[in-house]
């Protein structure tokens, strides 16, 4: 697979392409953990501390040489926080929505997140569907097939992820900052990039069988 070249700091980046990003999705299933591990490249385990709110991380990623800055914001699942991270929807150019694989709840609760998306978000905001924690496969609970399908019913690209052990999660941001800058700077006659082209492209090009 091609290398992120991804940093966190701000040298050079092209402020036109500054694009923002956020993760929703209930409680526990990973927000935090996920952004860790693209910002950080590690997993810290033990208790689980509910993000209180909404915070958010730059990061800058290289696409095709060029520079585009993600500004993500992790939000609270929690529901109580919920009509303050509904603010935030309406200028976010992605979303990614993730649930939990071994939480059949977090799984069923994807179209009611959905919908409050297309109620809030823009009609043309970039949604990735996640299935997070494929590393604990003796507890799963919502097959790979069963995510593939509900995204499909919804045009949104899909894939499994572990925050963990960091499967797919360059690739899950990688394709996101890949379909906005090609929105931002790609000319309106030229045929369109198309996400989930890159991503199975992507998956294949891997020689690991890590992808969902
Ligand atoms: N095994 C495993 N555990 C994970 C993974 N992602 C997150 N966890 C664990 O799940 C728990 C919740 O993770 P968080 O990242 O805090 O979840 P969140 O979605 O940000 O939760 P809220 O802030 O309440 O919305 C923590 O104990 C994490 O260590 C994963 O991919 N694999």
């Amino acid at each position: 697979m091609e290398g992120p070249a991804a940093d966190s700091g701000g040298g050079g980046y092209n402020e036109a392409l500054l694009h923002k990003t956020i993760l929703v999705g209930d409680s526990g299933v990973g927000k935090t953990s996920l952004l860790v591990q693209f910002d950080q490249g590690k997993f810290i385990p033990g208790s689980f501390s509910a993000t209180v709110g909404i915070g958010f991380t730059n990061k800058v990623v290289a696409v095709d040489g060029v520079k585009v800055k993600l500004q993500i914001w992790d939000t609270a699942g929690q529901e109580r926080f919920r009509s303050v991270t509904h603010a935030y929807y309406r200028d976010a150019q992605a979303l990614l929505l993730l649930y939990d694989i071994t939480s059949k709840m977090s799984f069923d609760n994807i179209r009611a997140w959905l919908t409050e998306i297309h109620e809030y978000a823009q009609k043309d905001v970039v949604i990735m569907l996640l299935g997070n924690k494929a590393d604990v496969s003796s507890e799963r609970a919502v097959r790979t097939e069963d995510g593939a399908s509900l995204a499909r019913e919804y045009g949104v690209p899909f894939m499994e992820t572990s925050a963990k052990t960091g499967m797919n999660v360059e690739l899950a941001f990688l394709a996101v900052a890949k379909e906005l800058k090609q929105r931002a700077v790609q000319p309106l006659d030229e045929p369109r990039f198309q996400i989930h082209d890159y991503i199975e492209s992507q998956k294949k090009k891997s020689s690991c069988c890590a992808f969902a």
